[in-house]
């Protein structure tokens, strides 16, 4: 199998199969709005085109990464969301790296989104579904952010061989840029939990799959096994 990890700025191609992998925080507060019901996420290229969205769909949750900002009614954070009800709600959702990485292999035959929380059931599509080649994109800083890399290698390597164990993945996720710079307060819209609830392996069953709906880039929960 041809297996790449890829920034974004080094997306030149469109891939065939893509997991987009954004541990702290994207993809892992995605999975926890739809562990709290929410039906849909649409992933926004913009601030502002999430603020349109939400002006066009006032029942419509707009989340974005960084401080509380107006116009938008949560932030990025996987701890304040699990307290939060998102049943059958529309989540739009703008980060500065996990949604512009889908974004950017929009195209793509397959993209998958993912995190530790929802390695497994991605790794298991992956075995499914992946065919020869697969583009892990690296969301984090141009492609360098450890928490993503590892994340990425861990499921290349679980899709290969389930037998894999994730305690050297989890452990570089945990020693990352990012999970020193939520705890120590430098980013904000933070949980004290957010980088605890970043390591949980297969909190959740599900993976989570972005498709193109009325041109909106649109990620929904998948358990099945035909995409
Ligand atoms: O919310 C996050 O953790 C980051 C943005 S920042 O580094 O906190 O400013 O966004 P993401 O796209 O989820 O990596
Ligand atoms: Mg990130």
């Amino acid at each position: 199998m041809d297996t790449r990890f890829l920034g974004i700025p080094e997306l030149t191609e469109v891939p065939s199969v893509a997991v987009v992998v954004d541990v702290m925080r994207a993809y892992t507060v995605a999975a926890w709005a739809f562990a709290q019901g929410a039906e849909k996420i649409v992933l926004a290229g913009s601030l502002d085109e999430a603020l349109a969205l939400k002006a066009a769909h006032p029942t419509w949750v707009a989340l974005k990464d960084g401080p509380p900002a107006p116009g938008f009614d949560t932030v990025n954070s996987p701890g304040l969301l699990r307290s939060t009800d998102l049943g059958g709600r529309t989540v739009v959702q703008k980060t500065t790296a996990g949604t512009v990485g889908a974004l950017a292999v929009k195209d793509a035959s397959l993209v998958l989104c993912a995190s530790f929380v929802v390695a497994e059931a991605t790794a298991e599509v992956l075995r499914t579904r992946g065919g020869d080649s697969i583009t892990f994109v690296v969301t984090g800083e141009d492609g360098r952010a450890d928490e993503d890399l590892a994340c990425a290698q861990y499921i290349a390597r679980r899709a290969a061989d389930p037998r894999t164990e994730a305690t050297e993945y989890l452990t570089r996720a945990a020693d990352s840029r990012a999970a020193h710079e939520l705890t120590e307060g430098i980013r904000e819209g933070v949980h004290p939990d957010d980088v605890s609830l970043c390591l949980e392996l297969d909190r959740f069953p599900f993976a989570m799959l972005a498709t193109s709906e009325e041109s909106l880039m649109t990620l929904r929960r998948y358990e099945g096994s035909t995409p």
